[in-house]
């Protein structure tokens, strides 16, 4: 048994995964084996009968992540996965505050605030002290609470030497309060809360870390101050914390992530074994040669060469398009070619720098045909009509969530006017009080009858659904709420009223797998976004940021929009730090591809509203040429792309087709105002690109758009 799980293994692993029960680093390469030998390590503990599952932990980064890493334990050791503490960060952070909720001091229904929540409690509190959020954007308050505590520092330990350091302290301190009085708490609350129960409670810790005797911790070169200390206070004298990581793929710098934990963890623990591995299993020679030399233009390194046995391989296609467009239909038409050639469509990926550049390419493949989906980027449970159920059932849960009351008071409308709330929210300030309670006291002059209706709509959501399994409740409160209703009655709902379906889906396949609460289910909500989808089973290109292709593999990969200023980003190119960061997640990119890569440029690209034109990326120029194949060095540019190129040079039009429209016409929306025609595609019954002064550029419907020509 024992010896069939390290048979896979060459000696270096083999030998990591049987290590005795004492801290251990794995320092290795991309594509090394690191996380293999991470889960099989689980696997021989648990087999070998050394620990029991109870007595496992072990962190990841991912969501994605940490289901293969299960997935790929069950493979080998068939076993009940609940007893297992294995997760990301925040998960097991919430699973741990769930269970010790008094002791942390948060209500056992505490609600997480995702991001966008997050901003609007932070906009609530400057609006309550009176801040010029000219002076003091919420996004920047948002950035410098989340900052302070990934480092760990509460408001109340804040210095003041200044106006802005004043203002800042009162900011962070009120939402403090607000969320300590509403019983919420965001992402890096999760953890400092966590951090704080065990650090305050000896017991406690005592109890974990006689309980955890393995400590396991994958993509180890990210893990930020706060998540190293936190592991520092669950790993007792009798457990063992084994760290795998390398440090060429740390690419979270910017969001606090230390690579210095690696010298601590060493440190700090008097690690004595430290394990190096430096083939790589996973790409072809050429792929690697080209990693390699990339990396190696960074000067601060721990400094380790990764080789490999496999043949070469096909060399790296470069191809440099005129436009994003042209890219574009370069990437579409190699997708197409490769799942011809039996590639199966979810071992194929497409990179970008930023989300923003997925917009494109989702354009393309979504017209011709190929199933997608999009990591990142505006996920399932940050839809709008997503988030305004999921309010409906916070409410269900604890209507004193001011958060969700805000959210939906007024949606779907039911006359409940901005100045009505406002009358709330200070009524509520002065009672110090939920805004439920004010609205449940009554006296609200003209608006009282509509607040009025709200709480009885409320009460009988919450009466109707009592005791019943999850996905009624949800059904239930759609119909109740009016959202089934509205979206139904609005002529673009329809992808919505869909969305809202697979809520109950959603609802029943997590009853399946955990428990039947609406709490279990909204933090799973809260967590998990990005997780869910609605044909998780279709087989479907992958497309995302490289930073969230950290760790994952694929048959083929396209790196796009190699430029300057977008890879590397612009924001880094002067500072040699940041600059060798973007060179790390070039190494990470590179490093996805296990047989076939394509590096892919254009000379302009619309982004962000504007044409950018920028030289190819310097990070090009530093894989050797000759692992390279240009597909098209020189190449005239053939119609079919300057026809494309003129979408950007309003003043060359395409020919009206029968809808009257015309590439570069001027037009009114109805809704989003004045924009300049850039792109069609079939006639009357089709869809036509316009690009809003105030909104942007979108796809419409030819038919509904209802455009009028305005004259230049
Ligand atoms: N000894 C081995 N024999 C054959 N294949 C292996 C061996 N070790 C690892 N692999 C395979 O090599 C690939 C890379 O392994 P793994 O994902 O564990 O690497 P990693 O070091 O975690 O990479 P990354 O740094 O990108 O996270 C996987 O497909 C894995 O199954
Ligand atoms: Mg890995």
């Amino acid at each position: 048994m024992n010896a069939s799980l390290t048979a896979n293994l060459n000696p270096q692993q083999a030998a990591a995964v049987e290590l005795p029960a004492e801290h251990a680093l794995i320092l290795a390469g991309a594509g090394s084996g690191k996380t293999r030998v991470l889960t099989t390590r689980m696997a021989w503990l648990l087999s070998t009968g050394q620990v029991s599952p109870a007595g496992i932990l072990a962190v990841t980064f991912t969501n994605k992540a940490a289901k293969e890493m299960l997935a790929r334990m069950t493979a080998m050791l068939p076993l009940n996965p609940r007893g297992l503490w294995i997760g990301t960060f925040h998960g097991l952070c919430n699973r741990m505050l769930r269970l010790h909720h008094r002791d942390a001091g948060l209500p056992e229904q505490f609600a997480i605030l995702d991001s966008q929540d997050q901003l609007s409690a932070i906009k609530r509190v400057l609006k309550l002290l009176n801040i010029d959020d000219e002076r003091y954007p919420a996004k920047s308050c948002q950035h410098f609470i989340n900052g302070n505590k990934e480092a760990g520092i509460r408001s109340a330990a804040l210095q003041i030497w200044d106006e802005h350091s004043r203002v800042m302290k009162a900011v962070y301190e009120e939402y403090e309060r607000q969320c300590q009085r509403e019983g919420v708490v965001d992402f890096a609350e999760l953890l400092l809360r966590c951090y704080e129960l065990l650090n305050g409670n000896a017991s406690l810790r005592a109890h974990y870390q006689q309980r955890f005797r393995h400590v396991l911790v994958d993509e180890f070169q990210d893990t930020n101050t706060l998540q190293y200390a936190w592991l520092k206070l669950l790993v007792g004298p009798e457990s063992a914390m084994f760290a795998v990581g390398d440090d060429d793929q740390s690419i979270y710098a910017f969001r606090g992530a230390n690579v210095g934990n690696m010298h601590d963890f060493q440190r700090d623990f008097a690690v004595k074994h430290v394990i190096r591995l430096e083939q790589n299993y996973r790409s072809h020679s050429n792929i690697l040669t080209a990693a390699n030399a990339v990396i190696s233009c960074n000067r601060n390194r721990l400094g380790k060469q990764l080789w490999t046995d496999s043949e070469d391989g096909e060399l790296l296609r470069v191809f440099e398009g005129l436009s994003d467009f042209d890219e574009c239909e370069f990437v579409v038409g190699e997708v197409q070619a490769l799942i011809r050639d039996g590639v199966p469509a979810n071992d194929i990926a497409i990179l970008y720098r930023s989300n923003a550049q997925s917009r494109v390419l989702e354009h393309g493949l979504f017209t011709a045909g190929v199933p997608y989906r999009v990591y990142g980027g505006l996920r399932f449970f940050e839809r709008q009509e997503i988030k305004h159920a999921l309010a409906y059932l916070r409410l269900i849960a604890s209507p004193e969530d001011d958060n969700a009351l805000l959210r939906v008071i007024n949606f779907p409308t039911r006359g409940i006017g901005a100045r009505t709330v406002d009358t709330l929210q200070e009524n509520a300030r002065l009672a110090g009080t939920s805004l439920w309670q004010v609205a449940c006291s009554g006296g609200l002059g003209r608006s009282g009858a509509a607040v009025g209706k709200f709480v009885q709509l409320v009460e009988v959501m919450r009466t109707q659904t009592q005791g019943l399994p999850l996905p009624e409740v949800v059904a239930i409160m759609l119909e109740l709420s009016g959202l089934t209703a509205h979206y139904r009655a609005d002529k673009d709902g329809e992808d919505r009223l869909e969305n809202l379906g697979e809520l109950v889906t959603a609802a029943a396949a997590f009853i399946a797998e955990d428990e039947n609460t609406i709490v279990a289910f909204l933090s799973h909500a809260s967590l998990e976004a990005g997780d869910h989808q609605a044909n998780a089973q279709q087989d479907a290109i992958q497309l995302m940021t490289v930073h969230a292709a950290k760790g994952l593999e694929f048959h083929s990969v396209f790196l796009t929009g190699l430029e300057e200023g977008l890879f590397p980003h612009e924001n880094s190119m002067s500072d040699p730090k940041a600059l060798e960061e973007e060179r790390r997640l070039m190494y990470v990119a590179i490093t996805r591809a296990r047989r076939r890569l394509y590096l892919s440029l254009a000379q302009s690209r619309m982004l962000h509203g504007q044409t950018r034109y920028a030289p190819g990326s310097r990070f090009l120029g530093e894989i050797p040429p000759e692992v390279l194949r240009y597909l098209n060095r020189g190449y005239a540019p053939q119609t079919a792309y300057i026809s494309k190129q003129e979408t950007h040079t309003p003043s060359t039009p395409k020919a009206a087709p029968e809808h009257g429209l015309a590439i570069g016409m001027t037009v009114q929306h109805h809704r989003f105002g004045v924009g300049v025609v850039t792109d069609y595609e079939g006639g009357a019954n089709g869809n036509v690109q316009v690009n809003f002064a105030e909104h942007g550029s979108k796809w419409l419907a030819v038919a509904y758009a209802k455009l009028q020509a305005v004259s230049n």
